[in-house]
């Protein structure tokens, strides 16, 4: 997450950690006024990628595009529709919850609300115990390791009997991410874990979830839509885009050369600290707000709001070919990668 080396530096990646392929899922549609079942909602619509050992795959896209349900599918809050979930050779996705068991432990998810996540009639000791209760764990083995996640968050052990009202936002946030420890995992889904803190405290729970992935070795799916954290946090980012994925790349590339003009958009949206620079770039100003995805519009899905739409961006679907680990693809007919640009 924070190593500095860019991306062609970085020694090749061995078989990923997590492997998505063409996830779904469709949501039943809402009941109009006569009763009348209106048309499925294609929340996530065929979504592919991989993350490797101890790396942040960033999940961006504005409010609805089906980033936490793609995430709460990962770690089978949500079953899929279609697609599989392959954790470390293991396709999990098609599991029953009983053959699930034995690799939850590895998958757990942070949830950006962190005092409606946590149950405000237990304390932390129980919050944090939970999973490792589930596990088999005994009372006393839970609640010592319990209080050493406390440590290693960074919050005060005495206070393990607590209770979340007790703590402040970044706090409680802590205590969501030593319960999402407790089982020792390899891959945490991080869903919007900071956009609910104060400023000032974002960055502080930010560099805890940066250091604990250095001592422990976590790999993150780091789910937002200020791409600023993500610029920060992750090694590559994925954007998406009503259900899919328009494109990923290696944060370097897809910050520095966006190629899909959803990803320019976004990108031109997020404040340069330079007031200079600032002032004298581009800022591309979508138009309207994303089509339902009960009701997705033909060929690429963006094209009502593409400034750079075509005849053909209206009848054919551009798809994003996965051709490895590193892949750097954008799903667009015409995408616009600088010939000159880093
Ligand atoms: N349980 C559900 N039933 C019906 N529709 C749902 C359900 N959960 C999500 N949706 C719909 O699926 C789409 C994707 O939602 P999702 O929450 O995954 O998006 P998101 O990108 O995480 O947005 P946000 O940043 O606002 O959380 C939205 O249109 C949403 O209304």
């Amino acid at each position: 997450m924070t190593a500095p080396t860019p991306s062609a530096a970085r020694p090749a990646r061995a078989e990923p950690l997590l492997s998505v392929r063409d996830l779904v899922k469709t949501f039943p549609g809402k009941r109009g006024r006569a009763g009348r079942a209106g048309a499925p909602i294609r929340a996530v619509d065929g979504v592919s990628f991989d993350v490797g050992k101890g790396e942040t795959l960033g999940l961006v896209g504005e409010s609805g595009c089906g980033k936490s349900t793609t995430g709460r599918m990962i770690v089978r809050l949500l079953d899929p529709t279609s697609g599989t979930v392959t954790f470390d050779g293991t396709e999990i996705g098609g599991l029953s919850q009983a053959e699930l068991r034995p690799h939850r432990r590895h998958l757990q998810m942070v949830f950006q609300d962190p005092y409606s996540s946590l149950n405000p009639r237990q304390t932390v000791a129980r919050i944090i115990s939970e999973p490792l209760l589930i596990q088999g764990a005994s009372a006393a083995d839970a609640r010592k390791r319990a209080a050493g996640l406390m440590e290693l968050v960074g919050l005060i052990p005495e206070h393990i009997d607590r209770y979340p009202h007790e703590f402040s936002g970044g706090q409680a946030q802590r205590i969501g991410i030593a319960r999402s420890l407790a089982t020792s995992p390899r891959l945490v889904i991080a869903d919007e874990p900071v956009s609910a803190l104060d400023v000032s405290i974002q960055a502080q729970v930010v560099n805890l979830m940066e250091r604990l992935q250095q001592e422990l070795g976590l790999a993150y799916v780091f789910i937002a839509h200020d791409l600023s954290v993500v610029k920060r946090v992750c090694d590559r980012v994925a954007v998406m885009y009503l259900g899919r994925i328009v494109e990923i790349g290696a944060k370097e590339e897809v910050y520095g050369n966006p190629a899909h003009p959803y990803t320019r958009a976004l990108l031109s949206a997020v404040p340069l600290p330079d007031p200079a620079a600032e002032r004298a770039r581009e800022r591309i100003v979508l138009l309207g707000d994303p089509p339902s995805p009960a009701n997705p519009p033909s060929g690429c899905t963006f094209h009502p709001r593409c400034p750079k739409a075509q005849e053909l961006c209206r009848t054919e679907r551009p798809l994003l070919r996965i051709t490895g680990p590193g892949a750097r693809e954008a799903a667009c007919h015409f995408p616009e990668v600088a010939q000159n640009a880093t």
